[in-house]
């Protein structure tokens, strides 16, 4: 293994995830290997059923694998309680949804703030606060409940809620799926931005190169495997790196080898 993955802030080894759907098993994940280091932007992709929801549910700790392990910032998920892995969850790693997931009822300003509220955290650095919705363009929307916001500015408040806590990981599912093109773009310029200028280290889910594009690093699913990963240096437009997916999962599968570095 990579020396530098043990102190980066993902790394899973072999990790497998089989659903049982009354007699029938499905094997979701195979023996999955991935590091990620920090200040890396991650993309995975793969066809509909590859398992790309079923890694990032893994790696965040909302669900636990058939088995291999998970380590985030150090910290074997394996080894927490549920209750002391929700606390982790909700302290360490930052989650961004397709749907925003943003509570209806609480203005922009309460919904950012909500993991510390339920943390049970009662005093709020108000500049940091501020300074955070700067940096992501809501200064003057902190007062508006999500129904009087943009599908990107509501996206934005769902990103701006991940990083409240100072995560060691930011996971986003399909980011973009909700959004227009040109907001879909903003928000990928966004994420790149939150990597270089904070050194944020992100894992994305996504579909679309145009998305992928804004990676560093893109990991191919394919029937549960990883069966490759490529930078995205040299495909620098998205449908340079479109034909180079294409070509990957027409393939038959070649592993990867275990524990190597994204
Ligand atoms: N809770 C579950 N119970 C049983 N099978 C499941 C469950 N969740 C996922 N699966 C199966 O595991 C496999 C991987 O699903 P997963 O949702 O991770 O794929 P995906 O690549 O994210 O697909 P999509 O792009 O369509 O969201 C699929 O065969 C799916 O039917």
């Amino acid at each position: 293994m990579n020396h530098d993955c043990q102190s980066a802030p993902l790394l899973v080894e072999r990790v497998s995830k089989t659903y049982r759907q009354s007699a029938a098993e499905v094997h979701a994940l195979r023996d999955v290997s991935l590091c990620v280091e920090s200040g890396k932007f991650v993309a995975i992709m793969g066809a509909s059923g590859s398992g790309k929801s079923t890694l990032l549910h893994l790696m965040s700790g909302l669900t636990r694998p058939t088995s291999g392990s998970i380590r985030i910032d150090g910290q074997d998920l394996a080894s927490l309680s549920d209750r002391r892995l929700t606390h982790f969850r909700r302290q360490r790693i930052g989650i961004v949804f397709q749907a925003f997931n943003l509570i209806p009822s609480l203005t922009a300003y309460d919904n950012i703030l909500f993991p510390l509220y339920a943390a049970g955290i009662k005093s709020i650095d108000d500049a940091a606060v501020c300074e955070l919705a700067d940096q992501l363009g809501l200064s003057d929307r902190l007062g508006q409940r999500p129904d009087a916001l943009s599908g990107g500015e509501q996206q934005r408040v769902a990103i701006a809620r991940s990083l409240i806590t100072n995560p060691a990981i930011l996971f986003a599912d399909e980011p973009t799926g909700s959004l227009d093109s040109v907001t879909g773009e903003s928000l990928c310029k966004l994420l790149r931005d939150l990597c270089d200028q904070q050194q944020r280290t992100m894992v994305i889910v996504t579909h679309e190169p145009s998305v992928a594009v804004w990676a560093d690093e893109v990991v191919v699913l394919k029937d549960g495997m990883l069966v490759q990963r490529f930078a995205t240096s040299g495909h620098e437009d998205a449908q340079s790196l479109a034909a180079h997916y294409q070509e990957i999962v027409r393939q038959p599968p070649l592993l990867v080898e275990t524990g190597g570095t994204v």
